[in-house]
């Protein structure tokens, strides 16, 4: 007997009220998924079970017959979902039903619009979960207790979704969770058992448990007396050993909105039986969006692991790498021992071969997206390209096949929109074309616009536009790609191969020597802030522009290095200069050595601020620009 219930009033967190607030009004055209979210929330409770029952079987009670029940009540005007899975403490109910301890809550606060049809998309994809109930509930009572704790620590929860619960301790015999809803005035049509049945066949006939409702029927000898029969109302097969051909789009769905959190259908469904050495069946998917923790790479949710059907665990990291961390579904092994935990996981040789495997099925499965449905490819890569380009970095193995599945923004286009792949370029190379170009810039607009381009866009040659922070890692260990070789365009000095046109050079060559005065009286100015100073070619409207040398860092990844608190010992760029630019020209010609100094500094500023580089001075950058522009009016 409980002596003390210890009851008490307590208030939702202010998200949750809000969430709750906007949730009845969003999804109240869908409302029927309450009961959907409640069976699914019941399912994972069996999984959780089960995974812990693996190192202390003490916790089934003496039942392993893990089963969730719904039941209608007319009279009291109720529906209750009930399950015998691994229930909650008191604690655990404070924590997981009066918060949301979700990563990304704040981001999904501050996305929400007041536009119902958004928001109500928003809402599903940041998880309604157990909070659906109010949308048709005017009461919940949730009555719980967790395995493995005895019968007087039962817990009741109560609440009328106004931003108050109350919760108190109670007597309960079986383990698991009970909610009992007490539906809306207007609410009758789920008091029809029919419609009930018909919505668990809808959306929850993959769970694996027996969903089971009581059902009144005559007896089979006496029609005046009623019984009441367990039946279960699923089919309760594991979808993903079931023949892929017998198995509908829907059927997917639906199961994919259960492992995922989803609301909405994934964008591609990848479903194998693999046979050979190791034997497993993996049901996998992309889902449609990027979810809100995607950058999060703790918080990952991403493959369950099956052996012969039965649960093991969730967010196997073993299974997938983390750039593949946005992939949900299931891997069911017939190998992997059932006792298998994620000590053993993380040395075991079959895993290994499961997770190679793995992966190169949803390669392979992109690969397919890509060649034959290019939008929903561009879909993908919108939503998950920057997280699969870490896959150059951190999968070695793969690298290839990841590369394939890059998609660049060039100069082909100047298309912010990323879709042009590397077996693309390589097919549009010119003629004597070795190399595979590129720039690296902090933003699309610096990347497009630099001078370095000119001379590529003058003469043709497309140009790939990095601008991600990504980028950076990308391109150090992306070095070639099909037998090219991958060249920064703002590193060493110009090398177009036999692109080169011998004219243009001869003529630099030419103009090195005649300009060597001029070089030199730059290099006077700047002594300390560059390494070199000569001419080029590259530049047609620009006067002059920084390159690295060959063996140093870009000037991007250098800031970036130094913006994520690197200490790194900063590299001198080469300043180059267009010799045949009227302001080069002009600086020839100045006689007064100080406003000389003025050119030139202003010179290298400029080159700087326009590969998105920062001015160490931007004060005395203005004046100089300032004093020049006044003495250039007094002459005019
Ligand atoms: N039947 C249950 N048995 C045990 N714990 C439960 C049950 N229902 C809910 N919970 C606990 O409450 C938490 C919150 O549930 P809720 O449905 O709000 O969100 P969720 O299932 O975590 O995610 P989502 O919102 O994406 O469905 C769950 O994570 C789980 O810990």
């Amino acid at each position: 007997m409980v002596v003390d219930n210890h009851k008490e009033t307590l208030g939702f967190q202010a998200e949750v009220k809000q969430l709750l607030d906007l949730m009845i009004h969003a999804l109240y055209s869908n409302k029927e998924i309450f009961l959907r979210e409640l069976v699914s929330n019941a399912s994972d409770a069996a999984d959780k079970l089960r995974f812990e029952a693996l190192s202390d079987d003490g916790l089934y009670e003496g039942d392993s017959q893990l089963k969730i029940w719904v039941e209608v009540n007319q009279d009291a005007r109720t529906i209750s979902i009930r399950d015998n899975g691994i229930g909650m403490s008191r604690e655990e109910v404070i924590e997981n039903i009066g918060t949301i301890a979700k990563s990304g809550t704040r981001q999904f606060f501050k996305a929400l619009t007041g536009d119902q049809a958004k928001d109500a998309q928003l809402i599903g994809q940041f998880g309604v979960g157990f909070y659906s109930s109010f949308i048709i509930a005017d009461k919940v009572t949730l009555t719980t207790r967790r395995a493995g704790l005895t019968a007087e620590h039962g817990v009741r929860w109560e609440s009328a979704g106004d931003g108050e619960y109350t919760i108190e301790t109670v007597d309960k015999a079986q383990r698991g969770t009970e909610i009992t809803l007490h539906l809306r005035d207007d609410e009758d049509e789920f008091l029809q058992e029919y419609r009930i049945k018909s919505i668990i066949k809808k959306y929850s006939d993959h769970i694996t448990l027996p969903i089971i409702m009581p059902t009144v029927s005559t007896d089979e000898n006496d029609e005046n007396l009623k019984v009441i029969k367990d039946e279960v109302v699923n089919s309760a097969t594991a979808l993903w050993v079931r023949n892929k051909a017998d198995v509908t789009e829907e059927e997917y769905n639906e199961f994919y909105k259960h492992v995922a959190h989803d609301f909405e259908p994934p964008l591609l469904t990848i479903h194998n039986k693999v046979e050979g050495t190791m034997e497993y069946n993996l049901l996998a998917f992309i889902p449609g969006r990027a979810p809100f923790d995607l950058w999060d790479r703790n918080t990952r949710r991403g493959m369950k692991l099956y052996v012969r059907r039965i649960f093991i665990m969730d967010d196997s990291e073993q299974l997938l790498p983390p750039y593949l961390r946005f992939v949900r579904g299931v891997v069911d092994s017939s190998d992997l021992p059932l006792n298998v935990s994620r000590e053993i996981l993380q040395q075991n040789k079959q895993i290994e071969s499961i997770r190679s495997g793995t992966v190169k099925k949803i390669l392979g499965a992109l690969e397919n997206l890509a060649n034959n449905e290019p939008e929903k490819y561009a879909t993908f890569w919108r939503e998950f390209g920057k997280v699969l380009k870490e896959g150059i970095v951190d999968d070695h193995s793969n690298r290839e096949k990841v590369a394939k599945l890059l998609r660049f923004s060039t100069t082909h286009d100047d298309n912010n929109q990323p879709a042009i792949s590397l077996e693309q370029y390589i097919g549009r190379m010119k003629e004597g074309q070795e190399k595979i170009y590129y720039i690296t810039a902090e933003t699309f607009a610096a990347a497009k616009s630099s001078p370095h381009l000119e001379i590529f866009r003058k003469k043709g040659i497309e140009v790939v536009l990095l601008s991600e922070p990504i980028d950076e890692w990308l391109v150090m260990h992306l070095t070639e790609f099909e037998g090219k070789s991958l060249q920064s365009i703002t590193k060493g000095s110009l090398d177009l191969g036999q692109l080169e046109d011998q004219a243009e050079k001869d003529q630099v060559e030419k103009a090195n020597t005649e300009k060597k005065p001029l070089l030199e009286r730059i290099q006077k100015v700047l002594v300390g802030k560059v390494k070199e100073v000569r001419t080029t070619y590259r530049l047609t409207n620009s006067p002059a522009c920084l390159v690295a040398d060959e063996q140093g860092m870009d000037a991007s990844l250098e800031r970036l290095l130094k913006a994520a608190g690197q200490s790194i010992s900063s590299s001198k760029p080469i300043i180059e200069i267009n010799p045949t630019h009227p302001l080069i020209l002009a600086m020839e010609r100045e006689q007064d050595e100080n406003r000389f100094g003025d050119w030139a500094l202003i010179l290298f500023d400029q080159a700087l601020l326009s590969e998105g580089g920062q001015l160490e001075d931007p004060a005395s950058f203005i004046s100089r620009l300032n004093q020049m522009l006044i003495q250039l009016s007094k002459a005019a």
